[in-house]
């Protein structure tokens, strides 16, 4: 799910009611009245929700609930990896150059990144306990979950090496650049801590999913639910998905109305083959989608394969401003007239990036959730290993002038 809060658009207004519409008010002062988005409405886009209905049309995964100390160590401070991380322990014991013959520049970046976070997450702890006993100082024992990190390991083999990570809605896709590959492709279990501790998308369902919601989270409760009542950890087998051919379609009323390219960027080859692509995806929601989804109103993610033989189902959303409506605006989408004959006769409108420039022009995903910006400054022109050596000085200097 994304976490979209366009800087331009005006707060959502407080809704009193529960079920009533939900109001947000435009720039020109024209109402904008999206569905109500209720608990409900939201769980059922949580993929424990909707993945068995729609497994066969789905990527391979896994659900694994996470115990709720694992839970804990994901909501405090600091990024350590468990005990497990053989690769940190080994960095940070291992002064000798030698040892690191057989460490590629790969697993050294990373072994860098982690020790460098520990060392943070340490230094953190040692300021906030000056008043402690000196000798516990520092000795904090690393988390540790065997039980979790066996399945996961299961989960990883069974999926052939390489997964996809996610919790309830979101995957990490905003700390992706603290991964050694730059991707969410996790080959183990300190790969996935590392990204799921590294987001602030990861964060926001854990503490935040349901902050938008318009009714009570119970009978006689008085608020939003503060937090989803199962965590869990999706594992999807990883696939090399090209980013050309992600579509995001949106369904108002039952109806198929809008589909979007996902990634902004400009595919020439995509205005030729527009045609095909669209029927295809019309027929997947005829034939697939449409009634066997809890709602009326929502979004679906879809993947077509290269060859085009193929859709996958990626993901759903809800059908509201926290969901990125990307090559379209949702004031268009909810302003549609659904009783119009001749209107809907011309839906779904299918939109692509028309050129190089209108793609430089669209907003990056999560460009302000980056590289921190000090990361930037140092990586110009520096090999992997060069650019984490120099990183992990600079934050060694600056934990010691602290
Ligand atoms: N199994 C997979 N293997 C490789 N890449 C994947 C896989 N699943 C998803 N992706 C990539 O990750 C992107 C985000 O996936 P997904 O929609 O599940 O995450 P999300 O955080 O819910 O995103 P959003 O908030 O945009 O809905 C997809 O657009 C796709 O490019």
């Amino acid at each position: 799910m994304s976490i979209y809060r366009p800087e331009d658009e005006p707060e959502q207004q407080e809704v009193g009611q529960q079920q009533q519409q939900q109001t947000v008010t435009t720039t020109e002062d024209t109402p904008l009245v999206f569905p109500p988005l209720t608990h409900q409405r939201l769980e059922n886009c949580a993929f424990s929700s909707w993945y068995p209905t729609f497994r066969s049309i789905s990527i391979k995964s896994k659900i694994i609930p996470l115990p709720e100390d694992f839970v804990s160590y994901l909501n405090a401070d600091g990024v350590f990896i468990p005990g497990q991380s053989g690769l940190t322990l080994a960095l940070s014991d291992s002064e000798d150059e030698g040892d690191d013959e057989d460490i590629s520049d790969a697993d050294r970046f990373k072994a860098l990144q982690e020790a460098t976070f520990r060392q943070r997450a340490e230094g953190e702890q040692d300021d906030s306990s000056d008043d402690e006993d000196e000798s516990d100082q520092g000795e904090a024992p690393l988390p540790y979950f065997p039980g979790l990190e066996q399945e996961i390991e299961q989960t990883i083999t069974e999926f052939g090496g390489e997964v996809f990570p996610k919790l309830n809605w979101s995957s990490p896709r905003d700390a992706s650049w603290i991964a050694a590959t730059n991707t969410l492709k996790c080959q183990n279990v300190s790969d996935i801590f590392l990204l799921l501790k590294s987001s602030d998308f990861i964060a926001h369902d854990l503490a935040h999913a349901y902050e938008d919601c318009s009714d009570a989270a119970a009978e006689g409760a008085e608020g939003v639910k503060e937090r989803p009542d199962t965590v869990d950890l999706v594992l999807r087998k990883w696939f090399d998905l090209a980013p050309s051919m992600e579509f995001r379609c949106f369904v108002r009323d039952n109806k198929l109305v809008a589909i979007s390219q996902r990634d902004m960027t400009y595919y020439d080859f995509l205005k030729g083959i527009q045609d095909e692509l669209e029927d295809k995806i019309v027929d997947f929601f005829e034939d697939r989608i449409n009634g066997h989804f809890p709602d009326s109103d929502y979004t679906f993610d879809v993947y077509i394969t290269r060859n085009k033989d193929r859709i996958y189902l990626i993901d759903f959303n809800p059908f509201a401003q926290k969901t990125d409506s990307l090559l379209f605006d949702w004031k268009e989408l909810l302003q549609l007239d659904l009783e119009d004959k001749e209107q809907l006769d011309h839906l779904p409108a299918m939109r692509l990036l028309e050129s190089e420039a209108a793609g430089s022009h669209m907003q990056q995903p999560f460009a302000f959730n980056r590289y921190p910006a000090d990361v930037t400054d140092l990586s110009n022109g520096q090999t992997v290993a060069e650019f984490a050596e120099a990183f992990y000085k600079k934050v060694q200097a600056a934990s010691t002038t602290d």
